[in-house]
């Protein structure tokens, strides 16, 4: 009798994941620009790719569209295996990486028309209507005539996404998409993102702009000097932050010794800030009416008790130990 054969030990492409890595390694010289990520994008997500300017996004988007080679680790795109599956994968996945180079002589429409004209899936019949439609959809239709030489930055940003738009896609990968644009088209671009990916579209978009990431997207990943530190739904990475407490009160050595005698540790810069009238803590998994309990049975006089939830924006500081630019 033959032994059953080996279990297969690493599972395949995981049901339900758009993109997914394990172990993705990039180095430049013996420096990792991307050190050993798992990322695992839903489908049908708007997955924000958020970091600080340097910290391995763009390289990352480089790997999963097979425009660099990994030195290590496997990539799946659309459940297939990259960048074996690349011919057949890149069809269905629409990209605006590192502003696309347009013939600045070409009117916009001009130039989708010539890119489309080299995508062998592109169907020739159709393609009048369909640049005609991507034209609109990001807002350039009253342009589309006009020479790419006279487009501002931010016009050329919308002719790469409309670009990117020109077939239906089952993902669109967006590195940077509203750098360069003006509030208007930054507010333009990202009402589109979410029209989207209400029409199942998965969009997996790098932005260094914490606000942005919040104002667009349902996932984040964050990337911090190559490595993925923490990712999956936004209201999620915002629970894995501490909350805290802030009590307003005129006994703050009081208050402070309950919160030390309950295992909290409490924050004396927050009672020195405020002339002696508040002490703080995280909240550290006790109950918030545990404290209330302890402070009232201590005698402390309790004017303001206060739970605050973590930002994401101090969960990510956490995580990246940088802060972030929060404009946009
Ligand atoms: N071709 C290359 N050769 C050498 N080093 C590189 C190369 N491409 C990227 N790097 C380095 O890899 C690191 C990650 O760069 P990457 O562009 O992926 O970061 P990023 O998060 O996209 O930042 P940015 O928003 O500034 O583009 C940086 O230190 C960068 O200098």
């Amino acid at each position: 009798m033959t032994e059953p054969a080996h279990q297969e030990t690493h599972p395949g492409p995981r049901y339900g994941l758009a993109i997914e890595t394990r172990g993705l390694v990039k180095r430049f010289g013996h420096r990792a620009a991307v050190d050993g990520i798992d990322l695992a994008v839903p489908r049908g997500s708007v997955f924000g790719f958020l970091g600080p300017n340097g910290s391995g996004k763009t390289t990352t988007i480089r790997l999963l569209l097979g425009l660099a080679t990994a030195n290590g680790g496997d990539i799946n795109v659309l459940g297939r295996k990259m960048p074996q599956s690349l011919a057949s994968v890149l069809p269905d996945v629409g990209a605006l990486v590192e502003g696309p180079g347009f013939y600045p002589f070409l009117s916009g429409a001009g130039n989708l028309m010539r890119l489309d004209s080299a995508d062998r899936h592109a169907a020739s019949s159709t393609r009048r209507q369909r640049v005609h439609d991507a034209l609109e959809r990001v807002g350039l239709g009253h342009a589309a005539g006009k020479k790419v030489r006279a487009y501002s930055l931010g016009m050329k940003q919308r002719l790469g996404l409309a670009n990117a738009m020109l077939r239906p896609r089952e993902l669109l990968v967006l590195d940077e998409p509203t750098n360069g644009l003006d509030p208007q088209g930054t507010r333009e671009v990202r009402s589109l993102v979410r029209s989207l990916a209400a029409g199942g579209t998965t969009v997996f978009v790098s932005s260094h702009l914490l606000a942005e990431v919040e104002q667009m997207c349902t996932h984040a990943g964050i990337m911090s000097a190559g490595r993925l530190v923490a990712q999956g739904p936004l209201d999620e990475l915002r629970s894995g932050g501490e909350s805290r407490v802030i009590i307003q009160t005129p006994d703050v050595g009081k208050a402070v010794g309950v919160l030390s005698r309950l295992g909290l540790v409490p924050e004396t810069g927050v009672a020195q800030r405020e002339a002696g009238t508040l002490a703080g803590a995280g909240l550290n998994g006790v109950a918030p009416e545990a404290i209330v309990a302890a402070l009232v049975a201590e005698g402390v006089r309790v004017r303001g008790f206060t739970v605050e939830n973590a930002s994401l924006e101090e969960r990510f500081v956490s995580l990246t130990g940088e802060g972030f630019d929060v404009a946009g």
